[in-house]
């Protein structure tokens, strides 16, 4: 991986600490802190470790912040998410992230003076715009009102015919709003229709059955996407994409809606031609490269794409930057330079990262910044756990933590890595689930990881360094301002698939942990960026000055 211009990366020597130490870096997903009721998952869940650790408040264990604006997003009502807050992880500082950029762009109309807007609207004129993505207003992957202004924009700048493909969410937002969702677009549509732009909803399907697969779990995922929204073919053929998921819930939630696509006299209304232009309307990068990989690259193997049509094609952002992917964009990426995992490397830091596949790339593509890739392979080794393929992780909710925490404990013992980086899946992706009962179990699996590494750091005398991501099992329900769990007009409890906007503990300990290192009293604002200076000091040095300050001081001599 090319590092970026010219750095100096020699860091300087931390005057108390030493180096040579082996640290585990251990990243819970979606383990939030809230208070303990029969919604919390971590609190119901037996979690003897993570317990224990949290005796060592306020000293060895704090609450850091990992929502909103400590994390880049645009306001403290955005709850956390991975891609955020493993870039925050590892890149040491705040850098307004993509939901952001896009929301600065289209306020100040820069997103139609770009390279990318101009050159999808060279398709204007005789061919289709196409806008692909995920449709609700959770601010992870996409948000409506985004799209909204970009259909609008579009359309006043000479769009003449314009399709949506819409992945329904309720993973980012409550299960069932997708139909709201679709009935706003549909209005939406119908005004552009009224301003003479000939504007449809041309597919569907769920986000986790169609299109937004990651990090290459699960191809066919992509190819449910591709056949209805390219080849206009689809189990389910609709006249009303309101009625398509009306419907189609009758059986599946908005997750995992089957693909179908929108039927004229049963000719489908917008499949993806030559001529067409395309654009992915995500920010977020992980669940839009495999798609950006098909409606781009020329040679293809992952599944056959039947018919490869000419078009031309931006994504929201550039979505992997090591890779260039895709090649056109509306708008310019966070430039995430000089993370902590490249300084570490040029510093000797050998470094060992693995997670299952649904999160690997978590520990390594987000956390370098979005570049998939090493930065200096003899200095690195990257392990992926394949994951369990066509599942909802509520069946399977021990998932692979304990083969993770196998992976990490043999690569501490084995002396060959100064430092241990694991994503643990568990507490996010079976929260998302919304099963109460199988993120108990799953919170528990997520335990025993950490007790297997915890383990390992005290056999080898190394230190760890236990954190998460963003919140999701600490909290299971949908509440009202005073926090009381809120029904809806049936009388059912509303079940939260989400993450929250709870902070995450931090902990740190282990035989190697110089005497005197504790968590500073003076950061108490602290969030996820702080992180990296922090284990940067537990390697032996002192973070660049542009870095978020350390959580730890050393008290004594
Ligand atoms: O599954 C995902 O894509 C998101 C939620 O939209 O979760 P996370 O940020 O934890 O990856
Ligand atoms: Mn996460
Ligand atoms: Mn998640």
């Amino acid at each position: 991986m090319a590092s970026s211009g010219e750095v100096s990366w020699k860091l300087e020597d931390h005057p108390k600490l030493p180096k040579g130490k082996t640290i585990a870096v251990v990243v819970l997903d979606g383990w939030g802190e809230y208070k303990p009721d029969q919604y919390n998952c971590i609190h119901v869940a037996q979690t003897p470790t993570m317990d224990s650790l949290k005796q060592g408040a306020p000293e060895k264990w704090r609450l850091i912040r990992a929502h909103g604006t400590a994390v880049g997003l645009p306001t403290e009502d955005d709850m956390g998410n991975s891609e955020v807050g493993h870039n925050a992880l590892g890149a040491g500082r705040i850098f307004a992230q993509g939901a952001k950029l896009v929301d600065f762009a289209l306020a100040s109309g820069k997103i139609y003076d770009g390279e990318g807007f101009k050159y999808i609207s060279k398709s204007f004129e005789k061919g289709t715009l196409h806008l692909i993505g995920l449709l609700s207003d959770g601010g992870v992957h996409s948000r409506l009102d985004q799209l909204q202004l970009l259909l609008k924009g579009a359309g006043e700048r000479g769009a003449k015919r314009i399709r949506v493909h819409i992945l329904t969410d309720g993973r980012d937002v409550l299960d069932g709003s997708s139909v709201g969702f679709v009935e706003t677009l549909e209005s939406d549509l119908t005004n552009l229709r009224g301003k003479g732009v000939d504007a449809r909803i041309a597919s569907g399907g769920g986000r986790m059955y169609v299109t937004m697969d990651r990090y290459e779990n699960d191809w066919d995922v992509v190819k449910r996407g591709w056949d209805a929204q390219v080849l206009g073919e689809a189990p389910h053929k609709f006249t009303s994409a309101v009625e398509a998921v009306k419907k189609l819930r009758e059986n599946a939630n908005d997750q995992y809606l089957p693909p179908f696509v929108i039927v004229d006299e049963n000719k489908a209304v917008g499949p993806i031609v030559d001529g067409d232009a395309v654009v992915t309307i995500n920010f977020r990068a992980d669940r839009m490269v495999m798609l950006a990989k098909a409606l781009e690259y020329q040679d293809f193997d992952k599944f056959d794409r039947v018919r490869f049509p000419k078009i031309r094609y931006a994504g929201m952002l550039q979505y992997d930057g090591e890779l260039k992917l895709p090649s056109r964009y509306l708008v310019s990426p966070p430039e995430i330079d000089r993370t902590s995992g490249e300084y570490l490397v040029h510093n000797s830091i050998r470094t060992f990262a693995c997670s299952e596949t649904v999160k690997f790339g978590h520990v390594t593509f987000f956390w370098n910044g979005n570049r998939s890739g090493c930065f200096k392979p003899e200095m690195e080794e990257y392990v992926e756990i394949p994951s369990d393929v066509g599942i909802t992780f509520n069946v399977q909710p021990k998932m692979k933590a304990l083969e993770i925490g196998e992976k990490a404990r043999d690569a501490i013992l084995s002396g060959k890595f100064e430092q241990v980086r694991v994503n643990i899946p568990n507490s996010d992706m079976v929260g998302h689930t919304g099963d109460i009962e199988a993120t108990v179990v799953a919170c528990k699996a997520a335990d025993d990881a950490v007790k297997m590494i915890l383990d390992a750091i005290e056999k080898v005398g190394g230190i760890y360094v236990v954190t998460a991501d963003h919140g999701n099992a600490e909290d299971m329900v949908k509440r009202n301002k005073s926090g009381e769990p809120l029904k809806d007009k049936e009388g059912n409890l509303q079940i939260l698939t989400s993450h929250t906007c709870q902070p995450v503990p931090i902990a740190i300990g282990g035989p190697g942990l110089a005497p005197g290192v504790r968590f500073r009293n003076d950061v108490p604002d602290g969030g996820l960026a702080n992180v990296a200076a922090t284990v940067m000091n537990l390697h032996g040095y002192v973070a660049p000055d542009d870095y978020e300050p350390t959580l730890i001081e050393v008290v004594g001599n």
